[in-house]
């Protein structure tokens, strides 16, 4: 996108899956960056998420994103009123459950991240492909592009899904759970070269993410979501943020932990009950 991102915010987002209500009254501001969204188990994260990508459930409040333009000027999208492809300019998903895709390679399956970008029933072009190349050599798995979606891994298929996002280009990336499955090192990897790529594209990304440690070790911002509703949010830039991070993972999941300096820096420790 030209120019850049500033915020993505939600606004008295209440969402329903059949009769049930899931998500109360949902408002937050995210500026860019890597947002951490964290709950137990049923609180809602993935509603959330599917909510703001408009997938399936009903819901009632808006989602925009604030762009800059060039000069400087921020405009607000209200994301409500745009068909899917135009919205997918402005997000792209990646999903907790990865469909296998027969007969479809690596390659093909990422570049069709470029779809929001290309004209109706065009093929993708040499441009896109080299762009899908691009993507999936920074993120070192190019020796996947010719492999096939149902034949690989389902951590390997976390990152195809993971360079398709990053095709989109989209103004955001909402990634549900995309570490979980990941070796240790690719985890690690996986946030690395996340981080770096959002510093670079000045965009930002949410993932739903079970694990504090991680989320501590990567996010900026941390959306806290308790029994459908907004717990609260916090900001590595807020004056009392690790007392308060500890505080809420412990109301959350009823644990404490602690921060200790090591040799190798500040770092987050459990407590063994
Ligand atoms: N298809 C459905 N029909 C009815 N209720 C549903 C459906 N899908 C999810 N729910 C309920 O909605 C609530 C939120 O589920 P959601 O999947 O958003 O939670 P989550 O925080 O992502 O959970 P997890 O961490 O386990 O993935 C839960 O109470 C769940 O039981």
């Amino acid at each position: 996108m030209s120019g850049g991102t500033v915020k993505l915010s939600a606004e008295k987002l209440n969402v329903w899956i059949g009769r049930k209500k899931i998500l109360n009254d949902i408002s937050f501001e995210c500026r860019l960056g890597l947002v951490g969204l964290l709950g137990r188990n049923g609180s809602g994260k993935t509603t959330l998420i599917k909510a703001m990508l408009n997938l399936g459930c009903r819901h009632e409040g808006e989602v925009s994103v604030e762009m800059q333009k060039e000069g400087g000027e921020a405009v607000r999208v209200r994301l409500s009123g745009l068909s899917g492809r135009e919205r997918a300019r402005y997000m792209a998903y990646v999903p907790q459950e990865l469909h296998s895709w027969a007969h479809c390679t690596v390659l093909d399956f990422v570049v069709m991240g470029r779809s929001p970008y290309l004209g109706w029933l065009q093929n993708p072009g040499k441009r896109d492909y080299n762009e899908a190349g691009e993507v999936l050599e920074a993120l070192g798995i190019s020796f996947l592009e010719q492999r096939y979606m149902d034949q690989i891994s389902g951590g390997e298929r976390k990152m195809a899904y993971l360079a398709r996002a990053r095709v989109q280009k989209a103004a955001w990336m909402l990634l549900d759970e995309p570490a979980a499955g990941l070796d240790f090192g690719r985890q690690h990897q996986f946030f690395e070269d996340l981080t770096k790529c959002l510093r670079e594209s000045r965009t930002g990304a949410i993932v739903s993410i079970h694990d504090p440690v991680l989320a501590y070790t990567y996010c900026d911002q941390f959306l806290i979501l308790k029994d459908g509703r907004m717990e609260t949010m916090l900001s590595r830039e807020d004056e009392d943020f690790e007392d308060m991070y500890l505080l809420q993972l412990e109301r959350l999941y009823g644990r404490r932990a602690v921060f200790a300096d090591t040799s190798e820096g500040r770092t987050m420790i459990w407590r063994r009950t």
